[in-house]
């Protein structure tokens, strides 16, 4: 990956293409998705870990391209429902699910919690229950069909589950996410300031370093 590449990322989430656009955009390339390429079938998630889940999608569109190509497989433990949603964060509410109902259904499962006696660890100035520790994960997998090889790199972010969402920025489950370092939640940082932390930004920060290097 060189400045003035396109680069083809295997997925169908218009918040990773923005994110993706937002960092490759920085080094001069441009990049394209799913969006472009409508009629590729659909990748099964099946895998036990996002990394593999990734590998899967890069190698399923790569093939079908025959020109590498990048996935992201990424998702939310939680500590407090024993690292759950995680490889299943997209569908947590059901197949249908948005990422309106997957907040939902994450408030409903640590509400429950709360039902049984155990006590919310914090509360912000405006009311808002910090409800349990939480991580992102982000498993990145380049891969180019021409010696079938994969590059791989991994990041992750640690953060605080809010009784009540924050923000307009990000997508998924940000406006959830609180960030004691920024005393903000993940939906009310900047492309740059999300970059600069998230699991994504983190994991692609490595995977260049790692193609660096190899080079
Ligand atoms: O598989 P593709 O087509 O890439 O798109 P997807 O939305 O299905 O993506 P995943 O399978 O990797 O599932 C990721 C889930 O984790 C959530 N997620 C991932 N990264 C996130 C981020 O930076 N902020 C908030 N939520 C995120 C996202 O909303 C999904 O529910
Ligand atoms: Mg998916």
């Amino acid at each position: 990956m060189r400045s003035g590449d396109t680069v083809v990322v295997a997925t169908k989430n218009a918040g990773k293409v923005r994110e993706f656009a937002h960092a490759f955009a920085k080094l001069g390339m441009d990049v394209v998705s799913m969006f472009d390429y409508p009629n590729l079938p659909d990748v099964e998630e099946d895998g036990l870990t996002f990394a593999e889940n990734a590998r899967k999608k890069a190698k399923a569109v790569g093939d079908a391209l025959g020109q590498p190509v990048l996935a992201d497989d990424s998702g939310l433990e939680v500590v407090r429902l024993q690292g759950e949603p995680g490889v299943y964060s997209a569908r947590y509410s059901g197949e249908s699910a948005t990422d309106a109902s997957n907040n939902a259904k994450l408030l409903e499962e640590l509400k429950k919690l709360d039902a049984g006696g155990v006590e919310r660890f914090q509360t912000l100035e405006d009311g808002t229950e910090l409800l349990s520790e939480a991580r992102f994960v982000c498993a990145l997998a380049l891969y180019d069909p021409k010696d079938g090889t994969f590059a791989e790199a991994e990041g992750y972010v640690a953060g605080d589950i809010m009784s009540k969402p924050r923000g307009e920025g990000g997508f998924g489950y940000d406006p959830l996410f609180w960030l004691v370092s920024h005393h903000r939640s993940m939906a009310e940082l900047t492309k740059d300031e999300k970059q600069a932390i998230s699991h994504r930004g983190r994991a692609l920060a490595r995977l260049l370093e790692q193609l660096k290097s190899a080079e």
